[in-house]
């Protein structure tokens, strides 16, 4: 079952356009971000059409269990539409927020694209997401989560299952039983036991095959760079070089993904250090294999049988001579296909889509940060806090200034390594991006945004004294090298500086520049620098006032030497610029801002 955090932090993932950021202030030109590239642009005008309130609609493009099938149903409307060609698929994508895939559907750069920005996740029922353009789903903000675990015990079996076939010829020799023939002298086949397996990528299929690999009583050995030792162990496994594993091997069973390192890791080169007489397995991906290479190695005797699940193209060409040769056992890419791992994919899949689309992080997710459901939890208020102070200190910002250096500092009690500041962090991004683009920002491409824009972020800790209960003290976001239209924003350093904390769960504007304040992060503020002096607050007050403006709250920041003050107004509605401008017109007041949350 795919594990999900709570519904509290249901907006990092949200791809809605937050439309009321836009501030109306004295000087209310906008500062600028590097200019995106026309298409990325166009792309992030279109609005999404799946709000939060309307049933969400998922495309199941491949074949899925009823099960799956039926938990979708209980959130989200179901188009089973299978076989698409990739144009029927990009013309249906933009009616869908979630698609759900096999191995047999790329879901490529244009089917993101043609989405419009709707599409929010994509769920492979399975393993391998080689069919997935990972990086065009995140550029587009939509989250790609997979079913790691239901079909590896059914790879596994398979990939066993390959290789007694292969080795005891079971395939050909049914065939020419069938043919009408009896040849049992031809069909004589090699025994398993004491022969050297090398399975190569070793997790959680490679791993399950070494396992039953040992109870056939073969010694086996893995390569796998990035496996821990002490799983290899727990097997009683050695893990060797990719050179040693090789070189060793009566049987070579592949297990690793196919990535732009592994991409024909089988090759003329490496077929030539095999042992002459090597047999190969193949249930991960066929473009692990030059197949052209293993065509050759087969003719010239290095490899003397194959038995591949997987193929470069799929299905292969009926006239490949790798499927037609004699010495090679073929099936369709059953790997996952057990009634059992097909029920569990299913479920699996079904429960990570559903979950993230109503904003939760799926624990499959492969293209966003994995948090665990509690550090989530703990870090909603300050979730909300860090978007709040990124979206006010941008506002801040004076037009035509660029955006670029963010300085970022979490004062904490907790140890560094005990604060994971990376939700909080695309959360800032959020803030700084959104009010001043039309592009939307959200986990998933959050870092990717703020990189495409030359957004520089630096984050610091401030270890802290005192308890380390709450995760932290506040939050400071500083924007350097910029004009701000509000010059009291700037702090002795020069830089627009916002702080923040949380207090009983709900965030609090604590410093403007230089100037402390305490103000509840709910609706819009005004914040006002004037000469500190009496009826003030009554002034402004009864402005607001004469336009029905509710007022929630006022409070003021003084630096006493200077006799300067700076007011903060909370307001429940947006005032005209007619009343803004009278609260400029008020002569103690020497400049104001309105910054919308
Ligand atoms: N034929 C089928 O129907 C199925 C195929 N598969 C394929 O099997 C692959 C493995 O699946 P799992 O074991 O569940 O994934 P996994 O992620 O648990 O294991 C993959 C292992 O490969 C290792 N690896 C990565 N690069 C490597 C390299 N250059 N050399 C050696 N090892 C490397 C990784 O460290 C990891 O331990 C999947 O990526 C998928 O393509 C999986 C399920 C069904
Ligand atoms: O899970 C995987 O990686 C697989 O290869 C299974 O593919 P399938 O879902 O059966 O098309």
């Amino acid at each position: 079952m795919a594990a999900t955090t709570s519904t509290a932090v249901s907006n990092l993932l949200s791809t809605k356009k937050n439309l009321s950021s836009l501030s109306l202030t004295s000087a209310n030109k906008l500062p600028t971000l590097s200019p995106l590239p026309t298409s990325s642009r166009t792309q992030r005008f279109i609005v999404l059409s799946a709000s939060l309130n309307s049933k969400p609609t998922v495309l199941v493009a491949e074949k899925l269990g009823e099960a799956g099938i039926n938990l979708l149903k209980d959130f989200a409307n179901v188009d089973c539409s299978y076989n698409l060609s990739p144009d029927e698929l990009c013309t249906k994508i933009s009616l869908c927020d979630a698609i759900i895939v096999r191995s047999g559907t790329k879901v490529s750069r244009e089917v993101f694209e043609s989405s419009g920005g709707r599409l929010k996740v994509v769920g492979r029922a399975g393993v391998g997401i080689d069919n997935v353009d990972l990086a065009a789903a995140t550029e587009h903000g939509c989250l790609v989560v997979n079913a790691p675990t239901a079909n590896t015990i059914a790879a596994a079996e398979h990939g066993i299952a390959l290789l007694a076939a292969m080795a005891r010829n079971v395939a050909q020799a049914d065939a020419s039983v069938k043919a009408g023939k009896w040849q049992r002298s031809k069909y004589v086949g090699v025994s398993l036991v004491g022969k050297t397996l090398a399975v190569m990528g070793f997790g959680k299929v490679g791993s399950e095959v070494a396992r039953r690999a040992k109870g056939l009583g073969m010694h086996v050995i893995a390569h796998d760079p990035y496996a821990p030792a002490d799983r290899a162990r727990a097997v009683g496994v050695e893990l060797v070089s990719f050179d040693e594993a090789i070189a060793a091997a009566d049987f070579i069973s592949l297990h690793m993904p196919l990535t732009p390192t592994t991409a024909k890791i089988l090759n003329d080169e490496t077929f030539a250090k095999m042992k002459k007489g090597v047999r190969i397995v193949n249930v991960a991906r066929g473009g692990v294999i030059d197949e052209d290479a293993l065509v050759r190695a087969l003719d010239a005797g290095i490899v003397a049988q194959a038995a591949l699940d997987v193929f470069t193209v799929e299905p292969p060409p009926q006239d490949s001579k790798l499927v037609q040769h004699e010495r090679v056992t073929v099936t369709p890419h059953l790997g996952a296909s057990t009634m059992e791992a097909q029920e569990g994919v299913a479920i699996e899949i079904a429960e990570a889509v559903v979950g993230a689309l109503k904003g939760e992080l799926a624990s499959t997710s492969v293209n966003a940060p994995m948090v665990p459901a509690e550090v989530l939890t703990e870090l909603k208020p300050f979730v909300e806090l860090a978007e709040k102070l990124g979206r006010l200190a941008v506002q801040l910002v004076s037009g035509g200034s660029g955006v670029k250096d963010v300085k970022v500092t979490y004062a904490s009690a907790r140890a560094p390594d005990d604060l994971d500041t990376r939700v909080l962090r695309a959360m800032i991004i959020k803030g700084l991006i959104e009010p001043i683009s039309s592009a939307f920002v959200n986990l998933v491409n959050a870092d990717f945004s703020a990189k495409q824009r030359g957004l520089r972020i630096s984050e610091e800790r401030i270890l802290q004294d005192g308890s380390p209960e709450s995760p932290l003290d506040s939050i400071q976001v500083q924007i350097a090298n910029v004009e701000s239209k509000f010059a009291s924003a700037i702090s002795e350093n020069g830089e627009i500086t916002v702080e923040g904390r949380v207090k009983d769960g709900i965030p609090h504007l604590t410093k403007v520049g230089s100037f402390e304040m305490d103000v509840s992060l709910e609706g819009s503020i005004i914040v006002c620098r004037q000469v500190d002096q009496p009826g003030m607050i009554g002034k402004v007050g009864s402005v607001l006032g004469e336009e029905n403006v509710n007022v929630s709250f006022m409070t003021v920041g003084r630096i006493a030497p200077r006799k300067h003050a700076v007011m903060a107004i909370g307001v429940d509605e947006q005032p005209s610029k007619e009343t803004l401008k009278k609260i400029g017109d008020i002569p103690a007041i020497e400049e104001f801002v309105f910054l919308k949350l």
